[in-house]
């Protein structure tokens, strides 16, 4: 095989390439998910011991979270190669086939994105994970033939941020199935002041945890606005985050109190005044929004949920009493307690 860049492994994108500068190397400079990281640790070093494949890993939780970051590390502390891809960049079975052929043993193959795996490829990847087998058909109609080729033992590593997309058979694939959880803000204030250090930049504790605070329990979130907020420190400040200069930079980016932005306030305040705090269903907020029913799925709703802002029920979202008042909003009496007044 070739040894030039192989479309099916995904070039990282211009925001990846500044995330990579910040992410963590190691499960010990990897901060929070403590459960999580307690029993990677076990698993990895289990299987050193064994000079095993690690069992199949699966991570999921809303993005920026570390799925990715800890895939690599996983493959590190184990001493393996990282292949990475992702469930739409493999259309065909074949693309898969090349990719686990080309792996050596112990591997990780790290796949993205695995619940929009075409339903084709993802057939390829169930003998691989349970038996290191490849059935492939060569040849079509009555000539068709079904080849075996073995692989080496390798470790899938997949995230996805719709635990509820993927396929049952492929769920139950994965023998460490992994959910990360949003961030403290005392995980996040350590993960800003480490960032400051890496980046060369004084942040004074109060700069660093107004920032966590704001961060939308989210890593990629709080690397993103602690950049910002050295931007206007160089340039409007003397150069130090300080939580002045952080609370006035973040509020000037439209970032609130709570970490909210302009998408989530928009979400809330449709509830809020278009639906009298609801329940609404999901494709009409996604239809008044403009926004995909993913996206709002996926990136929106997790973390008011987290925060107990909004509530999903069965006939659709309502708004929370934490979210008319966040909007500064009175929540409207409830029908029983109107009646007292009748
Ligand atoms: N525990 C952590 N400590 C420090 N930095 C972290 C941690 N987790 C994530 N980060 C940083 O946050 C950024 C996003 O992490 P990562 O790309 O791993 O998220 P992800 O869960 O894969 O997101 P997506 O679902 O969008 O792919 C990276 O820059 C990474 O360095
Ligand atoms: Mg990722």
């Amino acid at each position: 095989m070739s040894a030039g860049p192989d479309p099916m492994m995904r070039p990282e994108g211009q925001a990846e390439d500044r995330d990579r500068a910040l992410r963590p190397e190691s499960l010990d400079e990897f901060v929070g998910q403590a459960e999580a990281r307690a029993n990677l640790r076990v698993f990895v070093q289990s299987a050193r011991q064994r000079g095993e494949a690690m069992d199949h890993t699966l991570f999921h939780g809303p993005p920026g979270l570390g799925k990715t970051t800890l895939a690599q590390i996983m493959s590190k502390e184990l001493g393996v190669n990282f292949r990475m891809t992702s469930g739409p960049v493999l259309a065909k079975a074949g693309d898969l086939a090349a990719i686990l052929t080309n792996l050596e043993a112990r591997d990780v193959l790290f796949i993205d994105e695995i619940h929009r795996l075409n339903p084709a490829v993802e057939e390829v990847l169930y003998p691989a994970m349970e038996d290191f087998e490849l059935d492939l058909v060569i040849g079509e109609g009555p000539a068709a033939r079904t080849v075996r080729i073995e692989l080496q033992p390798f470790t899938l590593v997949g995230a996805t941020t719709r635990l509820g997309l993927l396929t049952t058979p492929l769920r139950d694939r994965f023998g460490i199935p992994t959910r990360l959880q949003f961030y403290t803000v005392e995980e996040l204030d350590l993960i800003v002041t480490r960032n400051a250090v890496k980046l060369g930049v004084r942040a004074e504790p109060e700069g660093a945890r107004e920032i966590a605070r704001r961060a939308r329990g989210t890593p990629r979130i709080a690397g993103r606005l602690l950049r910002r907020v050295v931007d206007f420190a160089v340039v409007e400040g003397d150069g130090v985050v300080t939580r002045a200069l952080a609370d006035w930079a973040l509020t000037r980016l439209g970032v609130d109190g709570l970490g909210l932005d302009g998408a989530d306030i928009r979400y809330l305040r449709l509830i809020a005044e278009n639906y009298a705090g609801g329940p609404v269903g999901i494709e009409t907020i996604s239809a008044a929004l403009s926004e995909s029913r993913d996206a709002i799925e996926e990136v929106i709703e997790p973390y008011l949920l987290q925060q107990g802002l909004i509530q999903r029920t069965p006939r659709g979202r309502m708004l929370a009493q934490k979210g008319w008042s966040h909007l500064g909003m009175p929540a409207p009496a409830a029908p029983g307690q109107a009646r007292l007044f009748e």
